[in-house]
């Protein structure tokens, strides 16, 4: 057995091609932590016949973002440099809830390498059942399964961690300098949206975006602010604003500058390259807002590696 300490990242991933785009759907519609359609035994059926409708435009959305999520290669980015900050005594691998590697894949690699101990780290900086409960849950349920016996221990937010807020707040600098004017621009914070109900199910994932977007604004002054919400995907209610409805409103009031930041997510995905820069780039200079532009997203900033470290340090300095 090795000494060493595995660190698995946990992210949602992402098609790898367009032919991956609809069992990647068919994946995460089949899963009820996420998203609960009809009695359990149905919802493979219901979850086949709401992708087959859905695939051609998802597909049409990754093709023009190259024809595939970055989600794999920007994670492994993030795993190598993780790696090396963290030095000899800690081994890097990638568990994707909806693709590949696949949580039994990084399982078979970990054991592979002979390792028993394990850090589950999530890469969703705020909890919410849907994606870090769902990804936990399909570790246990695997780890279950195999019959395999690790250590295993987990980081399932760091929605308040110094180094995250200053990452995000670095971010948001450099996109304000881009302005002529910082004193004329709007920042829009746009969080993945999530259905009400879990929130009236006592998610956290609502308050720990709030908490974010309150200590990353201490540290900004005279800049005006709002919150909204992206990426609704079915027919419930949905937590509101909406980061649509947000764009339109503020053109109304004269907006002409906006940096939207994107929250919940700390890599480049479709909704940053599809959804923030095509569609709300497109629909806000409509509306009028002349100079429209989105902070860079974390990916592998070093503040943010930085701050991935510290989380497994604390983590292992406890056992
Ligand atoms: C079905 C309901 C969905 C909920 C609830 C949901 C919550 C949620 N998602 C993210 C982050 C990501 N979502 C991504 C893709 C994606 N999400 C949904 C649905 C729900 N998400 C779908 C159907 C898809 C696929 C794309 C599409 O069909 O529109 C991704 C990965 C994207 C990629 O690059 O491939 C991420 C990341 C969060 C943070 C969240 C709630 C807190
Ligand atoms: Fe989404
Ligand atoms: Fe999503």
């Amino acid at each position: 057995m090795s000494a060493k300490t595995a660190i698995l990242l946990l992210q949602m991933g992402g098609p790898d091609s367009l032919d991956a785009v609809e069992p990647f759907l068919l994946n995460l519609f089949a899963d009820r932590d996420i998203i609960k359609i009809g009695p359990a035994f149905l919802q493979p059926l219901i979850a086949r016949f709401i992708v087959r409708r859905r695939a051609p435009r998802v597909m049409e959305n990754y093709r023009q973002i190259g024809g595939k999520s970055p989600l794999r290669e920007l994670t492994d980015a993030q795993a190598k440099a993780l790696e090396e900050k963290l030095g000899p005594d800690y081994r890097c691998f990638v568990a994707m809830r909806y693709w590949h590697p696949s949580t039994l894949e990084a399982l078979a690699a970990i054991r592979k390498e002979g390792i028993s101990r394990v850090i589950a780290l999530s890469l969703y900086p705020h909890y919410s059942r849907a994606t870090t409960g769902s990804s936990i849950n399909e570790l246990n349920k695997v780890l279950q399964a195999a019959g395999v016996q690790f250590e295993v221990s987990y980081i399932d937010s760091f929605y308040n961690h110094p180094l995250y807020i200053q990452a995000l707040a670095e971010k948001i600098e450099t996109g304000l300098a881009g302005f002529a004017d910082r004193s004329q621009v709007e920042l829009l914070f746009s969080a993945h949206s999530l259905p009400q109900s879990f929130i009236d199910d006592g998610d956290p994932y609502l308050s720990h975006i709030e908490e974010t977007v309150r200590l990353v604004m201490e540290r900004f002054e005279k800049v005006s602010y709002h919150l909204a919400f992206q990426s609704r995907a079915g027919p419930v209610k949905w937590l509101e604003p909406s980061t649509d409805e947000m764009v339109k409103h503020l053109a109304a009031h004269g907006c002409k500058n906006m940096l939207m930041v994107p929250l919940s997510f700390v890599s480049d995905h479709i909704e940053t390259l599809h959804e923030i820069d095509i569609e709300y780039g497109s629909e806000a200079r409509q509306l009028g807002i002349t100079d429209f532009r989105r902070t860079e997203s974390l990916n592998s900033s070093p503040l943010f590696i930085e701050c991935l470290a510290d989380l497994v340090q604390q983590e292992g300095n406890k056992s």
